[in-house]
């Protein structure tokens, strides 16, 4: 395959890294990306930053690579603080590469005895009897990859496998939907009624594509609908929140689950499952289970009758 991009990586100190990403910019004559938060995290308030920023521009075939390389080592040593600790990478990119090389990142992944987490490219592989997700990495929360999402995983299949006899009739809410992730995996192990909402409005684009994606819609009603609005009646309510939003809206929570109902609770970490035990303490509920998955807790509840 022809190549058709140099890809250069500048490695510098987080504090120079807008004015480095302005000049890589401005010489490249295109778009850059920074690197320089720690993505792999809960949420945007804990991404830590990160103490070197990694800036990448591209310049296009033809060009006088060592040249552009001169003019960038020579901005980069006037920049006071700027100590190379690494030289800026150069690489060769063609067009094959640019479109399809983030997707090696995303491989199926087996949660539970019966899920199956897929990406759209890698459907043929084997399913082992599982149910599968089809999920696309999109702009919302919830690959399954993370901790927070596996845990609820794992605790909802425990309740609809084997299929409780009610499961057609039973309402579900994935409260905090972003990719629908919950939520589809609940319509795939049989539930009918399920309510997903989300305060992101981007989420829940992605979420109903996503219930598209697995030919699930009919199943899952996807909206912002915020939790005062919701009806009750839950047999089954998942909130993979942060522990504070999660205590902000207990009262709302119980009071739409079903007698003897479910609650899972997710996005907790160990450090805060205390003050997420207390804050539901005043409710109705018997404590069932605390899963833990490296820092983080998901709590499992149910509505006393
Ligand atoms: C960590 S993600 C969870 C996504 C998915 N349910 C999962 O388990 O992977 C949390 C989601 O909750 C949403 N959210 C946060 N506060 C909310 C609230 N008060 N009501 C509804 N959704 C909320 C966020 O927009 C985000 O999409």
């Amino acid at each position: 395959m022809a190549a058709s991009w140099y890809q250069v990586t500048c490695d510098v100190p987080a504090p120079l890294s807008e004015t480095v990403a302005d000049f890589l910019s401005e010489l490249s004559g295109c778009g850059v990306c920074t690197e320089n938060r720690d993505v792999d995290s809960f949420s945007p308030d804990d991404i830590p930053e990160l103490a070197t920023a990694s800036i990448t521009c591209y310049f296009t075939l033809p060009c006088q690579i060592e040249q552009q390389l001169a003019q960038i080592t020579g901005f980069l040593a006037t920049l006071p603080g700027y100590t190379p600790v690494i030289p800026p990478q150069v690489s060769l990119l063609g067009e094959e590469d640019w479109a399809t090389s983030w997707k090696a990142h995303f491989k199926p992944l087996a949660i539970g005895h019966r899920l199956l987490i897929t990406p759209s490219w890698e459907t043929d592989g084997q399913d082992e009897g599982r149910a599968v997700i089809v999920l696309d990495p999109g702009m919302a929360f919830g690959t399954g990859g993370h901790e927070t999402t596996r845990l609820c995983l794992e605790c909802l299949e425990s309740l609809l496998v084997p299929a409780p006899a009610d499961i057609t009739t039973m309402k579900i809410l994935d409260l905090g939907t972003g990719s629908g992730i919950l939520a589809i995996a609940a319509a795939k192990l049989g539930a009918l009624q399920i309510d997903a909402v989300d305060i992101d409005p981007q989420a829940v684009i992605v979420a109903e594509e996503n219930c598209t994606l697995n030919k699930v819609a009919e199943q899952i009603s996807c909206s912002t609908t915020p939790l005062e609005q919701l009806g009750d009646g839950y047999q089954i309510i998942l909130a993979n929140i942060l522990a504070e939003e999660l205590v902000r809206m207990a009262p709302g929570i119980v009071s739409r689950m079903a007698p003897g109902g479910s609650l899972i609770l997710s996005g907790i970490l160990a450090e805060r499952e205390e003050l997420v035990r207390n804050g539901f303490d005043p409710f109705p509920l018997h404590f069932e289970a605390s899963l833990a998955a490296g820092e983080w807790r998901c709590l499992h509840y149910r509505r006393l009758p």
